[in-house]
């Protein structure tokens, strides 16, 4: 049942309940925790990010400067480092110490847009971060706002412990920008939870991702995640996959694209409505040329449309993607969402998988 926001709505710093206003007088002010150590294949973004090994938080961009005027001054805690041998254990273990994070409560929305609704559903999902979690951080517009809202928590002292594994390389600069520690897979081959958008998703939670491009590390890192939580406004839901009329990604190799996409169009041929087409960008320097769209991952994009979304299994219609050579990964996640929480115009709710596809 979605549980409605207006006019309750939101406030930056909720007030202590009464109840608990002499424990939050005890406790110790909010300490900010040194990430930890940054495994060796990240050490060419340890030398851009601030140094692990220093006790104050990361410096706070200036965006952020008003926040972190308002933050408390934080204590520095300095955790004992995971020896290497032990760091895929550390990530096994239970999260230590839980501090509920205050009420996911924003500012009042009296007609919320389309990014409030992001804001509202990225807000409720981080609710469920833990202190001491392994976080897959998600890319895109809605997964923005968890990561200003982890990196608010973090910068509290709420969240303690916390280390991020982001899915893109904006993802990567966003999260350091707003002081979460960043690890990837090989330390952490385990993801306590990942919080991302969606571009589409189905009655059965299945998805379409990768409209910025980022599909690959998404489902990379969602995949290896105990719980992926998707967060989107109401828009994002439709009947089937494909529905909006939008993009379903593929993510191709250059070499040879166009034999590529070819051989993807086969797979669909007399599908009325049906369409691919290379994804192309313009490019920001140089006079703005139209160039094909290039991954993080220095791979193309090949974009499927659907006129009435797509008809068939979708796990069969999978598989004959990714046997094509030349195809690395496409943007349909099934069965991968744990949970979804959709934001709309009457509240906000969560829904969680379904075993049955
Ligand atoms: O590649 C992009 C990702 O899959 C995004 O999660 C997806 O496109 C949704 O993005 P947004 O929240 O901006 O609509």
């Amino acid at each position: 049942m979605a549980i409605p926001f207006p006019p309750l709505l939101y406030s930056e710093k909720p007030p202590i309940p009464a109840p608990l206003a002499p424990l939050a007088a005890a406790a110790p002010p909010p300490a900010v925790v040194a990430p930890p150590p940054i495994p060796a294949p990240l050490a060419p973004l340890a030398a851009a990010a601030p140094p692990p090994a220093v006790v104050a938080p990361p410096p706070i961009p200036a965006p952020l400067a008003p926040l972190a005027a308002a933050a408390p001054p934080p204590a520095v805690v300095a955790p004992p480092p995971i020896p290497a041998p032990l760091a895929p254990l550390a990530a096994a273990a239970p999260p230590p110490a839980v501090v509920a994070p205050p009420p996911a409560v924003v500012e009042t929305v009296a007609a919320p847009s389309q990014d409030d609704l992001k804001r509202i559903a990225a807000h409720r999902a981080v609710e469920l971060v833990q202190s001491g979690m392994v976080l897959g951080l998600g890319t895109g517009s809605t997964a923005a706002h968890a990561l200003n809202r982890i990196g608010e928590l973090i910068r509290r002292g709420t969240l303690r412990d916390v280390v991020g594994i982001p899915t893109s390389k904006k993802t990567e600069a966003h999260a350091t920008a707003v002081g979460i520690p960043l690890s990837d897979l090989h330390a952490h081959p385990v993801v306590d939870l990942s919080i991302d958008g969606a571009d589409e998703v189905d009655p059965l939670l299945n998805l379409v991702k990768g409209r910025g491009g980022s599909l690959l590390r998404e489902k990379m890192i969602e995949g290896a995640s105990r719980r992926f939580v998707v967060i989107v406004d109401e828009t994002k839901m439709v009947p089937r996959l494909g529905g909006s009329g939008l993009a379903v990604p593929v993510e191709v190799i250059p070499f040879c694209w166009s034999h590529t996409l070819g051989r993807l169009r086969s797979l669909f041929d007399g599908k009325p409505g049906f369409d691919a087409r290379l994804r192309r960008a313009t490019t920001a320097g140089d006079g703005g040329k139209d160039e094909p769209f290039v991954t993080d991952n220095g791979n193309y994009i090949v974009d499927l449309y659907f006129e009435n979304g797509i008809h068939g299994d979708l796990d069969l219609i999978s598989d004959k993607i990714l046997r094509i050579t030349g195809v690395v990964e496409h943007g349909m996640f099934l069965g991968m969402a744990s949970s979804v929480v959709i934001a709309g115009k009457d509240g906000v709710r969560m829904e969680d998988k379904r075993e049955v596809r």
